[in-house]
């Protein structure tokens, strides 16, 4: 953290005004008047479960904040509850307790699952962690069916799609409530870009589209702003390093997992985003793996629009390079194949 948002935390956390994570997390405002808005978490006593439990709670525009996991839940309920910030806390574990961990939700944002080792894909994960999100978004249906869904487990090429085809088979399917989330991939691709380019990250935009999984990570880096008109092989450098993010990180933490910090910054920039589009907040753009009609294939990251249904709008690719363009072509394999896994697996068990 730099030293002058470290110290900005510091402050606000002394001073009776309920911190702001947005304000905190990108210097914006917001307000602390908004409507009663609940969010649940689930996976929430998880590596990413817990410190993005926490980004929550400095969030003003959250009323309610519902902790579940299958263990370990009342423990960290009960030490983020200690937080002198508007949200109510409360911690439910098991699946007994689910139904009230998600009943009246506005937003669930699911980090439950498995991650990965050094040398296991993403798609390795896919075993295990397909049977967890069905259950979840079966409970979503039932309980919070118009909810905004933030789904971070992994494969996100594959969990989006079962959880659109596990929503459509219980008749609450809305295109407009579910997102795949990537914020981490862009949070990736701004902060190699502002160290290439020697910018001030702050100010730093690059959008990522295509799905989250090696190759089909594209960042579009000739959209970046501001402008730096780095050389091809520098280009070349910085897609690489943002499709190879995660695996940096898996085989920094040496088999204890994967990126959790990162991620739950980037998951509560993401819920954040949903939240201000929901209030009405105009102008909220954020990548996503959303349903799409951008390409050929029925899902698709690119900048979307939030609004006070979820997706307002999803938004073109925008101009892409020779470079760009040929990665768009070779992900698509990939991804669709990715996403037929998904689907079959909702459909056949
Ligand atoms: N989308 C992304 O950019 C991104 C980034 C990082 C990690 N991830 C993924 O997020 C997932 C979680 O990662 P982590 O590091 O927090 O893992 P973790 O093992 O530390 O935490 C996962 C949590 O999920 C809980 N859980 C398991 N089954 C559950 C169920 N049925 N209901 C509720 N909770 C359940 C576990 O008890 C645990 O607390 C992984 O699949 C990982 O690959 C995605
Ligand atoms: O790489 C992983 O397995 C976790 C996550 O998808 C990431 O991008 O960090």
């Amino acid at each position: 953290m730099k030293a002058a948002m470290l110290r900005s935390v510091l402050r606000r956390s002394c001073s009776t005004t309920v911190p702001s994570a947005s304000h905190v997390m990108r210097r914006g405002f917001s307000s602390e008047s908004s409507p009663e808005r609940k969010v649940a978490v689930l996976g929430a006593a998880g590596g990413i479960g817990q410190p993005l439990a926490l980004l929550m709670k400095l969030n003003p525009l959250v009323s309610k904040l519902s902790l579940y996991d299958i263990a370990g839940t009342p423990g960290v309920a009960a030490d983020i509850s200690h937080i002198n910030t508007r949200s109510e806390v409360a911690g439910f574990m098991g699946e007994d307790q689910l139904g009230q961990a998600l009943e009246g939700s506005d937003i669930v944002i699911i980090p439950a699952g498995v991650p990965r080792k050094p040398g296991m894909t993403r798609d390795d994960l896919f075993n295990i962690n397909a049977g967890i999100v069905k259950s979840l978004c079966t409970a979503i249906s039932k309980y919070c069916p118009n909810a905004l869904v933030n789904m971070i487990s992994n494969p996100v090429n594959s969990t989006v799609p079962i959880a659109a085809e596990i929503f459509k088979k219980a008749g609450t399917y809305n295109e407009k409530k579910l997102f795949g989330v990537t914020t981490l991939d862009v949070v990736r691709a701004k902060t190699f870009y502002a160290g290439k380019a020697k910018v001030n990250v702050a100010g730093v935009n690059v959008p990522v589209v295509g799905g989250h999984a090696g190759i089909t990570i594209l960042p579009l880096f000739s959209q970046a702003t501001p402008t730096a008109n780095l050389p091809d092989e520098e280009i070349k450098a910085l897609t690489k390093r943002t499709q190879d993010g995660g695996t940096e990180v898996v085989e920094a933490k040496a088999g204890k997992g994967s990126a959790t910090l990162s991620m739950a910054y980037a998951g509560a920039i993401f819920a954040d985003a949903c939240l201000k589009g929901l209030n009405g907040v105009p102008d909220v753009v954020e990548c996503s793996f959303v349903q799409s009609t951008i390409t050929e294939l029925p899902f698709f990251a690119s900048k979307v629009w939030l609004g006070k249904n979820g997706v307002e709008e999803v938004l073109g690719l925008g101009p892409l390079s020779d470079y760009e363009q040929q990665g768009l072509e070779a992900l698509k394999p990939e991804l669709k194949s990715s996403i037929e896994k998904g689907i079959k697996f909702a459909n056949q068990s």
